[in-house]
């Protein structure tokens, strides 16, 4: 990449982990979402992981300073997009969202922009579609929180060339990631696995198996799990779990028929931590 500046569309769960790695390693970093409320709130939680990170020794006040400097939020997409290398998409899993938002950003970024979605189970290939730079298209998976999980997915379409895939790497590299290349398929290989355990954690619930807190506790405890499957979907969003199951089960059937607990919780708006209710009860 000839320059450093990254564009990261989507403020949610994780857009503003992004754009906080992305800020913290030196990237000019643009956060563009479509509310106003949502990048306010990106803001709020930079603020605060950064004060966090001083308290705790994982940052200097140095870094928290040039964290903030080096990001910029906009609700406009054009200008987000006018100088930018490297444009992360991390907006809902829904294909018709992420095809308009390829659309838009292909006719707004400069010819050498390099595109990458954040994307849990769509292929690489049919986002690459949605735009006249296909080559410079691939799936960059990052983890939630994504600014502390290690790891970056890298998924290259079918007409994704090396110097994308180069470029995705230094980049992972630069924000202190450890990456994987996997080849296309829906689901990755993290998606996949992540969705089948926590649909039939929701089928356990939903058949009196035993408590969330006794179904987490078990998972943790006896498989060792850092975190329970409950929980986890708690903070990934259960919106975001119950998109990724439908995906899934469109494309590779029925074994990802997401379980009706999980669409009746969506329905009532218990969509984990970002409501403050999911699975479980939040304060803060
Ligand atoms: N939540 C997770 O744990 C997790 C983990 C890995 C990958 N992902 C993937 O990351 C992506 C985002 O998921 P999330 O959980 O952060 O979602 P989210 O719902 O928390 O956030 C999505 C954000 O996108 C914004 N948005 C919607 N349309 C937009 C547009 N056209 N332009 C700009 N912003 C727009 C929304 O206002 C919202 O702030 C999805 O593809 C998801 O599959 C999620």
């Amino acid at each position: 990449m000839t320059n450093q500046n990254i564009t990261v569309a989507g403020a949610g769960v994780m857009g503003r982990g992004i754009a906080y790695v992305s800020a913290l390693a030196g990237f000019h970093t643009i956060l563009v979402d479509v509310s106003k409320d949502q990048l306010e709130s990106a803001i709020k939680y930079v603020n605060t992981t950064a004060q966090k990170g001083i308290q705790k020794g994982k940052i200097t006040e140095k870094q928290a300073k040039n964290v903030l400097a080096n990001l910029e939020t906009t609700s406009k997409l054009k200008e987000a997009l006018v100088t930018t290398d490297l444009f992360i998409e991390a907006v809902p899993e829904k294909q018709h969202i992420k095809k308009m938002l390829m659309q838009d950003a292909d006719a707004f970024a400069p010819k050498h922009t390099i595109f990458a979605s954040n994307t849990s189970t769509i292929s690489p290939t049919e986002l690459a579609s949605f735009t006249n730079r296909p080559e410079q298209v691939a799936v960059m998976h990052f983890f939630n929180p994504a600014i502390q999980m290690p790891l970056v997915e890298i998924v290259r379409g079918i007409q994704t060339n090396d110097q994308t895939v180069k470029v995705i790497q230094e980049v992972a590299k630069k924000l202190g990631k450890e990456s994987v290349q996997v080849n296309e398929f829906p689901g990755f290989v993290t998606s996949r696995i992540s969705a089948l355990v926590g649909n039939e954690a929701f089928h356990m619930l939903q058949e009196g198996v035993a408590t969330a807190e006794d179904i987490d506790k078990a998972i943790r405890l006896g498989l060792n799990y850092p975190m329970g499957p409950l929980e986890l979907s708690d903070l990934v969003g259960l919106d975001a779990r119950l998109n990724n199951l439908k995906y899934l089960h469109e494309t590779l059937g029925e074994k990802y028929r997401p379980a009706p607990l999980l669409e009746q919780l969506v329905k009532a708006g218990r969509l984990g931590k970002k409501t403050m209710h999911g699975i479980y009860k939040y304060n803060e």
